[in-house]
């Protein structure tokens, strides 16, 4: 079936009060969807999803509108916000397809290293990662912006050039992205259109309480259903029928080890510069000369990209933190306020953020309530490890480079050196952590003092800790957990192709155990 028209998306309100399944996805998001478009081929699958449809959400669709959706506070929102202790505002997805919904639509498939130390096979990753692409993924346009970067990079002795590709390489290169040619978004949801439409239902506005178990006598608890409840609070219930198992896909993200990290520039293009994989990388402010703007200012650059925070809504979270002792909620207005205040010119340039994959810090999560819409308390701890601090640094060093080089000198103002470029950084509402005089002059105050997240959160429910390689949950039966949360830390240069990948992935080897046992 062609999305949106799926005849098998229902809303919850609509489902019996007892139904019985083969399996049963929580989470219709970028995992999810592919997960559960896979097990319907020759199976019955309920998928549940806490949000809405995406389809006809011009916030979603439309590349434009990158901010509109993280800044849409409503409860409808494909958005929650949630606050990390650090005073990081961050956002979960609430809606069908998840997080590729919300994201800046950047599209790396993870390294081979990657894909050898998660013991995955790799023929069956690659044969996965080309299932998704087919659907979702495109080579971005490069225009002005894009191309001088690009050519900094290689200026700054970032080599070799890779040219357009998917794959997670040393050097500079120009990556993929789930935005078409016409700037509009295709989300994990488009990944249900592999579906077969007798074997799937997937039900709207279902948000899943409870996972039940049964001991019988048996050693390990089996799962054995789940209940939810609908927009009007209807509680239903879910039963696995012999096959099993229960699926989790909701990217409950603990974050052993987040992070993130940057910069943001001044009149602003934002591109993200993640040159040396899994090594440092840096930003840089910038000041662009406005009638060359326009031609820069929707497509994605290379490892890096950022098209869509040139939207002019300052509220999208990215751009806001609050530190820990005054997140009050007149902090948080505050801070929002100052964002607001902007002129919308303040945002026509662009942002070059470098990115710290794999960073040594660690973090930790709390639940603080049973239910499952309440956001946990999340430390992230940036820089806590001062090896991570030093590649911000060594990575700014870079950016540097880029910036004075002569392929990007038709993007910067002579008159304006770098530390003036820093100043007006450290200087605008980026967050509210307090400023250091030295910010501007000392790279390393400068990245704390400026440091964000670019929300690749992972590791609440890590392989060999939570789950056991096969994404089974230790210490009980019939329930597994696929989703970002399984990893250590970002794969590629960003996530979500490796998510979708191992929804399809992890599809595939279901069915095929399912087969040789019967
Ligand atoms: C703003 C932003 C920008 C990003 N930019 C990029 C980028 O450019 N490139 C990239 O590769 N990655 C990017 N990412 C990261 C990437 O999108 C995520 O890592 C990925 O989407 C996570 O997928 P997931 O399947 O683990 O979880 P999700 O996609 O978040 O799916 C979880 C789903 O579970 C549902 N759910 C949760 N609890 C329940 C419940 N109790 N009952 C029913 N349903 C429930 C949620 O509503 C959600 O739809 C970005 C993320 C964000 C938020």
């Amino acid at each position: 079936e062609k999305a949106p028209k799926y005849t098998f998306m229902h809303e919850a309100n609509s489902a019996p009060e007892v139904s019985y399944y083969d399996y049963i996805i929580v989470g219709g998001g970028t995992a999810g969807c592919p997960l559960a478009a896979t097990l319907s081929q020759n199976s019955t699958v309920l998928l549940l999803e806490r949000g809405g449809s995406p389809y006809g959400n011009p916030n979603i669709t439309n590349l434009e509108a990158f901010g509109e959706a993280l800044s849409d506070l409503s409860p409808s929102s494909p958005s929650q916000r949630f606050i990390s202790e650090d005073g990081v505002i961050n956002a979960r997805a609430r809606v069908l397809g998840g997080g590729s919904c919300l994201n800046a639509g950047f599209y790396t498939r993870a390294a081979p290293l990657y894909v050898d130390d998660a013991g995955w096979d790799g023929l069956l990753v690659n044969e996965s990662y080309r299932w998704v692409e087919k659907k979702v993924a495109f080579e971005p346009p490069m225009r002005l912006w894009q191309s001088a970067v690009r050519n900094g990079l290689l200026e700054a002795g970032v080599t070799p050039y890779n040219g357009f590709t998917y794959d997670h390489l040393i050097g500079t290169k120009v990556g993929g992205t789930i935005f078409d040619v016409e700037g509009h978004r295709h989300t994990a949801a488009d990944l249900l259109e592999y579906a077969n439409p007798n074997g799937l239902t997937v039900l709207l506005h279902a948000s899943v309480h409870k996972i039940m178990f049964r001991i019988n006598g048996k050693e390990k608890p089996t799962a054995q259903g789940v209940v939810f409840r609908d927009a009007s609070g209807i509680k239903h219930r879910s039963m696995l029928g012999p096959v099993g198992p229960i699926i989790s896909c909701i990217d409950s993200f603990l974050l052993s080890r987040l992070l993130c990290q940057c910069i943001t520039l001044n009149n602003h293009i934002f591109g993200m510069l993640n040159y040396r994989m899994s090594k440092q990388s840096g930003c840089k402010a910038i000041v662009l000369r406005p009638p060359q703007l326009a031609t820069v200012i929707r497509d994605q650059y290379s490892a890096i990209l950022m098209s869509n925070f040139l939207n002019p809504n300052l509220q999208i979270g990215q751009l806001s933190t609050v530190p820990p002792k005054e997140r009050t909620p007149d902090a948080l207005a505050k801070a929002i306020d100052a964002m607001q205040q902007l002129e919308p010119e303040a945002f026509i340039g662009g942002f070059i953020l470098e990115k710290i994959i794999g960073p040594i810090s660690t973090g930790n999560l709390l639940l603080r309530s049973k239910n499952p819409n309440d956001n946990p308390s999340v430390t992230f701890n940036y820089f806590k490890e001062p090896q991570d601090l030093q590649r911000c640094i060594d990575g700014f060093k870079i950016i540097e480079n880029v910036v004075e080089s002569k392929s990007f000198s038709e993007f910067k103002y002579d008159f304006l050196s770098l530390p003036f470029l820093l100043n007006l950084t450290v200087n605008a509402p980026v967050n509210l952590l307090p400023k250091h005089a030295n910010a501007s002059t000392s790279l390393e105050q400068f990245c704390k003092d400026t440091v964000m997240t670019i929300w690749h959160y992972h590791g609440g429910c890590q392989v060999g800790r939570v789950v056991d390689p096969d994404y089974k949950v230790l210490g009980v039966d019939a329930l597994r957990v696929i989703d970002g949360s399984t990893f250590n830390y970002s794969p590629g240069t960003n996530p979500q192709a490796t998510v979708m990948m191992l929804g399809r992935y992890m599809g595939v080897r279901i069915l095929k155990e399912r087969l040789e046992g019967q």
